[in-house]
């Protein structure tokens, strides 16, 4: 599946992003809810029963590339609320245990994601990292940053190695990894409009032609 990030200030802009990632095929959305300038539980539950579409709910905290700057307990009760409504809700590994299975209790299918914009794991600490993440959720995820060419096969050595993992390795190295990952089973694929939510994002057409030239995704 190709998965759209919608990250925009205010419900408007939310709304018109969204309608335009459907049009250009998005195949689900994933409401980057940190994007939000004012982030109201009952404004955001509007909003994913309006666009009506298969949804990720994401509330990414400042501390995994994302701009969440209110404290954890506001972070996790805003992801609460959407998690009520969402198909899907991204909740990062380093999450407290705590409030981590409180999301997980009120989630229709999670994802236990991991970042890290710095640098590649290795194989062995990544596939630990998705050992844990499989144990606690439904979709296991890792995307990191590639230092050079060798650390994007790091990410693909992991994904032939699990299932149910979605493995990115970021930037302008790793950008190729984005139409290859699906290839190994990497259920979902990130890609972009207008606005990246993360570097070496491709846009959507790009993406879905790719992917389609290639096949078997
Ligand atoms: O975790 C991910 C993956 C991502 O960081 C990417 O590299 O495309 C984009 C984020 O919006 C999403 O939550």
């Amino acid at each position: 599946m190709i998965c759209v990030p919608i990250l925009e200030k205010n419900s408007e802009s939310v709304i018109k992003s969204a309608n335009n990632a459907i049009k250009m095929g998005a195949d689900i959305l994933e409401f980057r809810i940190d994007g939000l300038d004012d982030p109201d539980p009952d404004e955001i539950k509007g909003l994913i029963k309006d666009i009506n579409y298969p949804f990720i709910a994401t509330n990414r905290t400042s501390k995994e590339g994302g701009s969440f700057d209110g404290s954890e307990e506001e972070r996790i009760e805003i992801l609460f609320e959407a998690a009520k409504y969402a198909d899907f809700v991204d909740i990062e590994l380093k999450t407290d245990e705590n409030y981590r299975s409180k999301i997980i209790k009120v989630s229709k299918a999670t994802i236990i994601s991991y970042h890290d914009f710095k640098k590649t794991p290795s194989v062995t600490e990544l596939l630990d990292i998705v050992k844990r993440e499989s144990e606690i959720g439904d979709i296991s995820k890792f995307a990191v940053m590639p230092e050079n060419i060798q650390d994007t096969l790091v990410v693909l050595e992991v994904l032939s190695r699990v299932q149910n993992t979605i493995g990115i390795s970021m930037g302008n190295i790793g950008k190729y990894t984005r139409v290859i990952a699906p290839l190994f089973g990497s259920p979902i694929t990130f890609a972009s409009l207008d606005k990246k939510s993360a570097p070496g994002q491709l846009d959507v057409t790009n993406t879905r032609n790719i992917l389609d030239k290639l096949g078997n995704w």
